[in-house]
């Protein structure tokens, strides 16, 4: 195919994407003046959240889009540090004779002092699990490939930036790394670590390669960096050849899960990938490893070493679960408030079916004076990291929610879980995978958590049992008019 058919049709995509969304970028995000950053930030859109703001109230959880990228860009906007983890690092080698380094501060890395300086200063003590491995991997000579998989919050971000910017010649003014991300917003996180992290390396330039960010043709870029979205990268090396792709030392494609996720991105990625010379070091990234993300990975990274941080079992042992039978969501709400009014709760989620319902529960709940904070699928990203933030920062009692809009975000402080409606699949069968994420949350580090259904129906009760049946743990009944034996529940 010809190289303008092809680079024609992702623009067509990436037009059509953008039409979809229309995430506003608060300040502090676009802040991206520095190191040489040449970002033309008004024509962006993207496809990060897909938000409708004017759209009528919807009524099922399908409508509500589970969008990767979205919960990535949340998870980031609202974490402050790393995630507390126990987990264990599995590591495969790509040569499994060679020793395994692994280093317990930054000074063992013998980085350039500039660069421990931008360590010090984002308040990194020591590294994280993850780049406790990652990194002598990642800065060793000759360089290794790595495909690395770890929770979101664990320090994959902070690990290739810095291997990115150990590998570039500050000397030589033209990309030598490259960095894709699935989005234009997460793109722009990852910018704003690099800045940090480059704060007292002002030699080294970054440039972002994204849609709306237009440079004369013929123009050859001077920065030793570049950040972007994968159809934007590409045509800035093959298209525009405002890169030399020959020229490459690193490559990095981060968040592979949420990359893949999106229609042509992948493609992209390999087309970018195929350009590059073969001794480029090539680095992947993934919160998750399905199938899918490991076919994709192997694409992408030949001869790679594996580093792999397992996630935590979740475990119903610690949580005792509780069903309350209602007949109508009144009465659900009624119960709730019983159960309110009979134990002191610290913090609470709700999880409710549909957007329709958590709002109407937030509304109740507050006109009885609670504390509510509700999150919902429409909310812009922002406002979702800001709801999630004040609940953390205890400024709200209750968070209420959908389980598409909370899946996957952490706040570990909750005591309390109440399903106001069971989890179930589009099938209306019990989702089992997340009934235990949710209520794992609440027995976090061997704290005892409480876990509350509400069973209104027939159809709920039969969810219930094949619930029960599947984690083999019985869900206790209880009697939310008898204050004593609610009372009872929470000690
Ligand atoms: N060694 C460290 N010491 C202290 N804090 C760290 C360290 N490494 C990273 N952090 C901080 O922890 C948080 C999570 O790190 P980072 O964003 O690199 O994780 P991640 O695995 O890339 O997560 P995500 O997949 O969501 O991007 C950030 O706020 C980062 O500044």
């Amino acid at each position: 195919m010809a190289t303008d058919s092809w680079a024609l049709a992702v623009d067509e995509q990436e037009a059509a994407a953008d039409s979809i969304s229309t995430l506003q970028i608060k300040d502090t995000l676009e802040e991206n003046g520095t190191a040489g950053s040449t970002v033309n930030k008004t024509e962006e859109s993207s496809t990060a959240a897909k938000s409708e703001p004017d759209a009528p109230t919807k009524t099922t959880d399908e409508d509500e889009k589970d969008d990767k990228a979205a919960q990535s860009l949340l998870n980031k906007l609202i974490r402050s540090n790393l995630v507390n983890t126990t987990h264990q690092v599995e590591v495969l080698q790509r040569d499994p004779n060679s020793p395994l380094y692994s280093v317990k501060s930054f000074e063992e890395l013998r980085l350039k002092p500039q660069l421990l300086q931008g360590v010090y200063a984002l308040g990194f003590n020591r590294p994280s699990k993850i780049q406790e491995t990652a990194l002598p991997m990642m800065l060793a000579e000759p360089p290794q490939n790595l495909i690395a998989q770890s929770q979101s919050g664990t320090g994959k971000t902070a690990a290739f930036v810095l291997a990115m910017l150990s590998h570039v010649d500050p000397n030589k003014k033209y990309p030598q790394c490259l960095c894709v991300s699935p989005t234009y917003e997460l793109a722009l996180q990852t910018g704003k670590v690099i800045e940090q992290m480059g704060k007292h390396y002002p030699e080294v330039q970054l440039v972002y390669a994204i849609r709306g960010n237009k440079l004369q043709r013929g123009m050859k870029l001077q920065e030793q960096i570049v950040i972007g979205t994968p159809g934007t990268m590409l045509d800035w090396c093959i298209k525009f050849k405002f890169i030399d792709p020959k020229m490459i030392k690193v490559f990095v494609l981060d968040e592979a899960d949420v990359m893949i996720a999106t229609q042509g991105h992948q493609d992209q990625s390999i087309r970018i990938q195929r350009t590059l010379p073969k001794d480029c070091q090539m680095l992947l990234f993934s919160a998750t490893f399905e199938e899918s993300v490991w076919n994709f990975a192997k694409r992408i990274v030949p001869d790679p070493n594996i580093i792999k941080l397992k996630r935590e079992e979740e475990t119903l042992d610690t949580i005792k679960q509780y069903y309350v039978q209602c007949t109508s969501k009144e009465e659900k709400f009624q119960a709730l408030c019983n159960i309110y009014g009979a134990i002191t709760i610290a913090q609470a989620m709700v999880f409710c079916h549909t957007r329709k319902t958590a709002g109407w529960l937030a509304g109740e709940l507050s006109r009885e004076g609670h504390q509510v904070a509700l999150l919902s699928g429409e909310m812009q990203v922002e406002q979702r990291a800001a709801v999630i933030d004040r609940f953390r920062d205890g400024k709200e009692k209750v968070l209420v929610t959908t389980n598409v809009c909370a899946r996957g975000i952490d706040v570990e402080q909750v005591s309390v879980v109440i399903n106001f409606d069971l989890p179930v699949d589009r099938e209306g069968n019990p989702d089992n995978e997340t009934y235990l994420h949710r209520i794992g949350r609440t027995g976090r580090f061997g704290k005892r958590g409480l876990a509350i259904n509400m069973v209104d129906s027939k159809f709920a009760m039969n969810v219930l049992t094949r619930i029960q049946e599947h984690f083999n743990k019985k869900i206790e009944k209880l009697d939310t008019d008898d204050l004593d034996e609610i009372e009872k529940i929470s000690s």
